[in-house]
């Protein structure tokens, strides 16, 4: 199950695609970092793994599971955790509340929130009875992770985790997720734009242009040459 296989994904806002005949997989425990320019399809892709464009055709395998006529709920029941751009916390709900949220998609129905979310980012403990809408940006960020973990998903889709956040806590952030892959073997689509954490982070990328994906591999091929091709502005 915690396979991804993308096929010819054409995603549609409207009448008007925004992916055309996006293919990729992902193995298991595997790393795969989305990259491209502003606006190219990069979150659309993401949100057509969870369902959530107004239309989109193709083929979607999660394991042996074809999930592109499944709702976002069932999507996430299966074990996709998303953490969305923007982050999308509840700011009246305490940070326990917030992670207690995340356990009502565990199809085990366990309601338990795991130590190591809190090894993972302290803050979230000693805060754990603040509102979640009084923590700064960076914690929020944190919560949101911690949430989408408390599921016990099998994979990790990330939208820019540390786009506009404070530099000290992207670090904290960036050290989590290579650690939830390579200590926790849980796999992880990340959105990225900073190439040099995406390019060590990752086994492979994704480099999408106009909703097309335009090279794809390894990300130790992933060349400063072919960075200055088709990322930089
Ligand atoms: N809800 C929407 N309705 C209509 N068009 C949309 C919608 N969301 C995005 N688009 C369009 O789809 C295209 C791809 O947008 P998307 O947000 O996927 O790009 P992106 O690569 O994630 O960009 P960024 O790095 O700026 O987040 C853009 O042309 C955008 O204008």
């Amino acid at each position: 199950m915690e396979t991804m296989k993308a096929r010819e994904l054409y995603s549609y806002y409207g009448k008007s695609p925004v992916l055309q005949g996006v293919s990729f997989d992902l193995n298991k425990g595997e790393f795969l970092a989305v990259m491209g320019r502003n606006g190219v399809g990069k979150t659309t892709l993401l949100k057509s793994i969870m369902g959530l464009t107004d239309r989109c055709e193709g083929g979607l395998a999660f394991g042996d599971r074809e999930i592109l006529g499944l709702t976002t709920p069932q999507r996430s029941r299966l074990g996709i955790g998303y953490i969305p751009q923007g982050r999308e916390i509840i700011p009246q709900f305490t940070v326990r509340e917030n992670i207690l949220m995340g356990t009502f998609a565990r199809p085990d129905g366990k309601r338990d929130i795991p130590d190591y979310l809190f090894e993972m980012f302290p803050i979230l403990k000693e805060f754990i009875s603040r509102r979640g809408g009084d923590l700064s940006g960076g914690q929020q960020q944190q919560l949101a992770i911690a949430r989408a973990l408390a599921m016990d998903p099998k994979i990790l889709i990330l939208d820019e985790p540390t786009e506009g956040i404070q530099p000290n806590i992207v670090k904290q952030i960036e050290d989590a997720i290579v650690w939830l892959n390579r200590e926790r073997g849980l796999g992880i689509i990340l959105v990225e734009q900073n190439v040099p954490f995406a390019r060590s982070a990752s086994d492979r990328f994704l480099l999408l242009d106009k909703g097309r994906v335009v090279l794809a591999g390894k990300s130790d091929e992933l060349t400063d040459d072919l960075v200055d091709k088709h990322l930089t502005f």
